[in-house]
């Protein structure tokens, strides 16, 4: 394996430098605040973060609204839970207020960024996205642009300034994620939100794997639109709502295809024709999903309060950590690690080739180390709110004798299951 920071500083990965990074950590206090089964080592929260300890009593108080207070409680706490809670995330991406709004999937949220950022670019037939993205975004691209008559081209980020470059007067709109969903490779929101610009094109991002993981700036950037999801690094839980991001430039102009009720100026005049309300509130689709909205707004408050910034720079320690055992322990056993090394391109996850990715990791599972599996890539993400640096030095011990004792050659490993 290529050599790792920790080796460079002359320090010996160890279970005991573990225990001695772990008692100095000032964020260590909010593990307590996440409801963290007994034996399970959470390196998935790039999937799903866990529970926070918080949100079962915010989802009882939103249960008990709805029970006492029926649809009054929409005039109580839940009609503008939608702008609240994206006010919430928006100060998590570099968002002034009244520019992000949650509500809806992150998928449903994608299709109408690209179409709505297709037509803030009415002359123009191109978009230039990564070819890396996640499925969704690729799948929902390559759907609108059937609908608006575009053209898709679709590169690895390497290679996305001279597409747009080649493209340039044609470039509608450049979509790209945060961070490599299998990789954790970061990328370069400031650079390619110019590329973009440079070229006339709008820049939209999805920020799923970065918003929560590390600090971003969409304001300062210059980003026209965003997307994200909430479940991963925001911990929301399965199915939270996910955002859109429109920048306060482009509000009033913003044509967005999904022009449900709730985004009307008036929703209640029950009007025949739609007219988008002033503002980010014309990016409200239907109905919100009230009890996961609360939930989510619940589960901010730990991150909020640690901060972004030592949350990242705890991240980059757990996985400066985490590469130093990876040399340590799983050198010679057919690992290969993918993330760059340098923690400035590092998002908040780590990933490991291995040609029996999915076999070791349902020997890992079965220890009760939860990372995930793409392909022949190992996923582990350290997000600092929660993971501590003994989790890491557990999870990297037991790859090394799931891997080289063959425990993940056993026939019960070999079964695939629907999520990995
Ligand atoms: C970058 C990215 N976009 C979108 C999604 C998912 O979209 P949805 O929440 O609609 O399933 C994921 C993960 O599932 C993702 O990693
Ligand atoms: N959204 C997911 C789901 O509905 C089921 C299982 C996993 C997920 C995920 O979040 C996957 C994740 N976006 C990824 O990076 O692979």
């Amino acid at each position: 394996m290529p050599k790792g920071t920790l080796r460079e500083v002359k320090m010996e990965p160890s279970r005991e430098m573990a225990d001695r990074l772990d008692t100095v950590d000032e964020l260590a206090p909010f593990r307590k605040e996440f409801n963290l089964p007994a034996g399970v080592v959470p390196l998935n929260g790039n999937s799903l973060g866990p529970l926070p300890a918080a949100v079962p009593g915010a989802v009882a108080e939103a249960v008990r609204q709805w029970g006492e207070r029926l649809t009054r409680a929409w005039n109580e706490d839940w009609w503008h839970a939608p702008a609240r809670v994206g006010d919430r995330i928006g100060r998590l991406i570099g968002a002034a207020p009244g520019q992000t709004m949650a509500g809806d999937s992150t998928s449903v949220q994608i299709f109408n960024a690209v179409v709505a950022a297709a037509r803030l670019r009415p002359d123009r037939r191109v978009v230039v996205a990564d070819a890396g993205n996640f499925p969704t975004d690729r799948y929902l691209t390559a759907s609108a642009a059937r609908l608006l008559g575009l053209e898709v081209v679709e590169v690895p980020m390497g290679d996305l300034p001279d597409a747009v470059d080649r493209h340039r007067d044609e470039v509608a709109v450049v979509f790209c994620p945060a961070a490599d969903y299998r990789t954790g490779e970061l990328w370069d929101v400031p650079a390619v939100t110019r590329v973009a610009h440079e070229a006339g094109a709008v820049a939209l991002w999805d920020l799923s794997h970065g918003a929560g993981a590390v600090p971003l700036w969409v304001d300062d950037d210059g980003v026209d639109l965003a997307v994200g999801c909430t479940y991963k690094y925001l911990s929301g839980g399965p199915g939270s709502p996910a955002y859109g991001y429109v920048a306060a430039r482009h509000q009033d102009r913003l044509d967005l295809p999904l022009t449900g009720w709730h985004g009307h100026a008036r929703p209640f005049d029950m009007a025949g024709v739609f007219e988008p309300a002033p503002g980010v509130a014309r990016a409200r689709i239907g109905t919100p999903p009230v009890l996961s909205l609360l939930a989510l707004e619940a589960a901010l408050e730990p991150l909020e309060r640690a901060g972004i910034e030592a949350v990242r720079a705890k991240t980059v320690r757990l996985g400066d950590f985490f590469l130093g055992c990876a040399d340590r322990l799983l050198d010679g056993l057919g690992f290969e690690v993918v993330t760059p090394r340098d923690p400035r391109r590092r998002g908040g996850h780590l990933a490991l080739r291995h040609p029996e990715a999915a076999a070791v990791m349902a020997a890992l599972k079965d220890r009760g180390v939860l990372g995930d599996v793409r392909g022949d890539l190992l996923r582990f993400c350290v997000n600092g709110l929660y993971v501590s640096f003994g989790d890491v030095h557990d999870a990297v011990t037991a790859l090394r004798e799931v891997a080289a004792t063959d425990e993940y050659r056993s026939p019960r490993f070999r079964r695939r299951e629907v999520v990995t």
